[in-house]
């Protein structure tokens, strides 16, 4: 039977990090889906400056990912209702609660379990492995 893995993230102005992340998440299974964050769900930092659909796309080109999807607008668990994982992947410093979700799987009746991936070890002094950090370097190096 095949084991489906979810991964989920914003993915704006991907990097090392993401690849890392995302190789993880395909390794802890057969077959990766990545949801890709909306625009209004990302309240915990600044708003993506890529549009959901071009963030879906790059994700989509990456070898180990499967399929990319655009998360839903409202409710996170939909397109896990959806897909019926049979794990979740949660990135090294994603804000959510492992127990929380696992709590709700068990609400909505789906059977699948939640791991942590790990985080990216630098392999160079200079690689800037966040989102946020590239886009302060943007702003130093070219204002
Ligand atoms: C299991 C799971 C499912 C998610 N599904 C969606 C979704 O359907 N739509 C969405 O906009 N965000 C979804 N998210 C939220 C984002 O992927 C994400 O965690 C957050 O908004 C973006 O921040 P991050 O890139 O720092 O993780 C989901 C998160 C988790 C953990
Ligand atoms: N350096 C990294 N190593 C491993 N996983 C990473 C790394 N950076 C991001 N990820 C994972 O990739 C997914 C998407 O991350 P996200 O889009 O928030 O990127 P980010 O670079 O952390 O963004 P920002 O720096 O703007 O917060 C998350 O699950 C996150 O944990």
């Amino acid at each position: 039977m095949t084991k489906t893995v979810i991964a989920q993230g914003t993915f704006d102005i991907v990097h090392p990090g993401h690849v890392h992340y995302l190789e993880e998440a395909a390794a802890m299974g057969d077959e990766l889906y990545v949801i890709v964050a909306r625009k209004a769900n990302v309240d915990h930092k600044e708003t993506p400056i890529c549009p959901a659909t071009q963030r879906r796309d790059v994700v989509n080109a990456l070898e180990a990912v499967d399929e990319a999807i655009l998360g839903h607008e409202e409710d996170i668990f939909v397109p896990i209702e959806e897909i019926d994982p049979d794990v979740i992947a949660l990135g090294h410093d994603q804000h959510h609660d492992d127990a929380q979700i696992e709590a709700e799987l068990e609400r909505r009746g789906l059977e699948c379990t939640v791991e942590r991936a790990s985080g990216r070890e630098s392999v160079a002094d200079d690689e800037i492995l966040s989102t946020r950090l590239i886009i302060e370097r943007i702003l130093e190096q070219r204002s």
